[in-house]
């Protein structure tokens, strides 16, 4: 696959999901810009392979201003945007509101402002992309994930909006996962209620997402859809 040579910005590749999308998109020969919060192995492999790093907290409108201006530092123009980051925070006695807010801003303002501000990179590499991950959890409400769930919901919203704004320039997609990797602290117990829950009972790992991210960059005729990929999760 011979990329253009406009690259691609991923949010929150220091590790995991984000981090194999971006090696796998270096792999394929696209140029990366990505953002990272706390400094990681992932960031350090990832510039090693000359992607470019970029500091952000998104948890607040100065955090995601701040690093908009300094990705108009490095570059003219974007192939795609992969708004990836997330917090993953249960409700907490006597933190609800922190936590609400610092959903919303990383879930739905970082996703907002950014592609107000840097739509005009992606219009100079037109046809170009914007990928929201959301989560399959918001087809059905999360109890323990409530703040979580309902600032997803709010991208899946942003998704739609934009597709209608942008279009036919800059195609606007969503990908809606259920579990695809779990977290080092997730004890079995947790980890086979989980599986039990898709009819497929599979940890997948990140490759699937980068396989719908894939799917999203190259099929000229699908904007405004956010894609589910979560095992069967709805058919079980
Ligand atoms: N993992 C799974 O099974 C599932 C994942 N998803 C979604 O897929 C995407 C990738 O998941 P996963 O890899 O597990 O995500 P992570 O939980 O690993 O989060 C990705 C990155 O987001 C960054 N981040 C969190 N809060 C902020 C913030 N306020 N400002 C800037 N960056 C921030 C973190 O940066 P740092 O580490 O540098 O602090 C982190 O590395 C997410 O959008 C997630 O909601 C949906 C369903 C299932
Ligand atoms: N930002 C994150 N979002 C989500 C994560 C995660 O680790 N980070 N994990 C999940 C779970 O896998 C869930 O789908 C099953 O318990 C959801 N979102």
């Amino acid at each position: 696959m011979t990329a253009t040579n406009a690259p691609i910005l991923i949010t929150g590749a220091g590790q995991r999901v984000g981090l194999h999308c971006a090696q796998r998109l270096l792999d394929e020969g696209h140029p990366v810009i990505f953002s990272y919060r706390s400094e990681r192995p992932g960031v350090h492999a990832l510039r090693e392979r000359g992607a470019i790093g970029i500091f952000a907290d998104f948890s607040d409108e100065a955090g995601i201003l701040a690093f908009i201006a300094e990705l108009n530092t490095h570059t003219q123009s974007l192939r795609a945007i992969i708004h990836n980051a997330s917090a993953w925070v249960a409700e907490t006695p006597g933190d609800e509101s922190r936590a609400f807010v610092d959903m919303f801003s990383v879930h739905m303002l970082a996703p907002y402002l950014i592609n107000l501000h840097c739509s005009p990179l992606l219009q100079r590499s037109a046809p170009a992309d914007i990928v929201h991950i959301s989560d399959d959890v918001v087809r059905k409400g999360s109890r323990q994930h409530i703040a979580y769930c309902a600032t997803k919901a709010g991208l899946d919203s942003l998704t739609l909006s934009f597709a209608a704004q942008f279009a036919p320039s800059i195609k606007v997609n969503g990908i809606a996962p259920a579990m695809v990797m779990f977290n080092q602290g997730d004890d079995d117990a947790y980890r086979a209620k989980v599986l039990a829950k898709s009819a497929l009972g599979i940890e997948p790992g990140p490759e699937v997402i980068y396989q719908s991210v894939r799917y999203l960059l190259d099929n000229p005729y699908v904007t405004g859809t956010t894609l589910t990929v979560n095992g069967g999760r709805h058919i079980k």
